[in-house]
């Protein structure tokens, strides 16, 4: 699986007055899960649908192991993706979509059994889709983009409407799938859903990158210098630390993050005030505190849906 990557470059697509995607680069190397991240209406579906030659780019290029889709010589095998759970045949059975899709790519229909156990859905597979959940429906477009064995996978919001059963079950299904060699790039409109499953994250906003960097880095970046303490003088705390030049954000309702000052600083302020407080540590940094960090100076960082509700407001 070594040619197994993704890349994506000077990407750009119009759709009339609206620039989905503006002249956007990334590569998603082997053996990885990139999450792909942005406020709906950034640009992730339009990105995901050049890469499977669904959208024709207006400049750039979205390449699958080094070539355009339509350059692919089996699909299939190289590529799976989940774009829409929801598009299914309501009439068809789970079983029977699998086995119309192996037989029209001319894969062995074994495969169809092999899929569904990877799924854990063989109970269901002979029911028709119509009756699905969407968590049923989920795991059946994931059985669908494994028929072929691929080593990349394209996966726009697998999470999207799935119990924290369901997620815990594509995370574990993700990193074992890349731990296998393959490329996989997982689209998401909230950073949390990422947490734990994602090693690199790329993220765009109105059609542009924002930050292409491993998840590890930015927890690092995102967590140095803050300081987590609990206390009951909320308030007192807050105007003495501020004074001191430190940021103080509430986190409930005795926790209090401090950024701008050590630790030892604050336990010396503190102490010297007479403020009572207790378990001063080191806060590391959530991924939707990472996100938040990362997009809060980027004041264009407002989705493309938005900015189109303002104007027809
Ligand atoms: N076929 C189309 N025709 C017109 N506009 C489109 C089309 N497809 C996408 N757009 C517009 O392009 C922009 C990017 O949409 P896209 O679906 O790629 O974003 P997204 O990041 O996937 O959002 P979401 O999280 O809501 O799926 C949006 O403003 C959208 O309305």
């Amino acid at each position: 699986m070594s040619d197994a990557t993704i890349e994506v470059r000077g990407l750009r697509k119009r759709f009339g007055r609206t620039l989905a995607v503006d002249g956007l680069s990334f590569t998603v190397e082997p053996g990885t899960v990139t999450g792909f991240v942005g406020p709906n209406g950034a640009g992730k579906s339009t990105t995901l649908r050049a890469l499977l030659g669904l959208d024709a780019p207006d400049e750039g290029q979205a390449l699958i192991a080094g070539r355009p889709y339509h350059a692919l010589r089996t699909p299939l095998l190289e590529v799976g993706a989940l774009l829409d759970a929801a598009a299914l045949h309501p009439a068809r059975r789970g079983r029977d979509h699998l086995r119309w899709l192996a037989h029209s790519h001319g894969l062995p229909v074994r495969r169809v059994d092999d899929v569904l156990a990877q799924v854990g859905l063989e109970s269901a597979a002979r029911r028709r889709a119509g009756g699905y959940s969407l968590g049923m429906r989920q795991r059946l477009g994931i059985a669908a983009a494994l028929l072929g064995d691929p080593p990349i996978l394209l996966l726009d919001e697998p999470v999207n409407g799935l119990d924290p059963e369901g997620i815990q079950w594509i995370r574990r299904l993700l990193r074992r799938l890349a731990a296998e060699g393959r490329a996989i790039l997982v689209s998401s409109h909230l950073m949390s859903e990422l947490e734990d499953t994602a090693d690199h994250l790329v993220v765009i906003g109105r059609g542009r990158l924002i930050a292409d960097t491993s998840v590890s880095e930015l927890l690092h970046a995102a967590s140095g210098d803050r300081v987590r303490l609990r206390t009951e003088a909320r308030t007192q705390a807050m105007e003495l630390l501020a004074r001191e030049g430190g940021r103080v954000a509430v986190t409930d309702r005795d926790t209090l993050i401090v950024t701008g000052l050590p630790a030892s600083r604050v336990v010396e302020l503190l102490t010297e005030a007479r403020v009572p407080f207790a378990e001063v540590g080191a806060h590391r940094a959530t991924l939707e505190e990472a996100y938040m960090e990362l997009t809060r100076d980027k004041a264009e960082f407002t989705s493309a849906t938005e900015t189109a509700d303002e104007v027809t407001r």
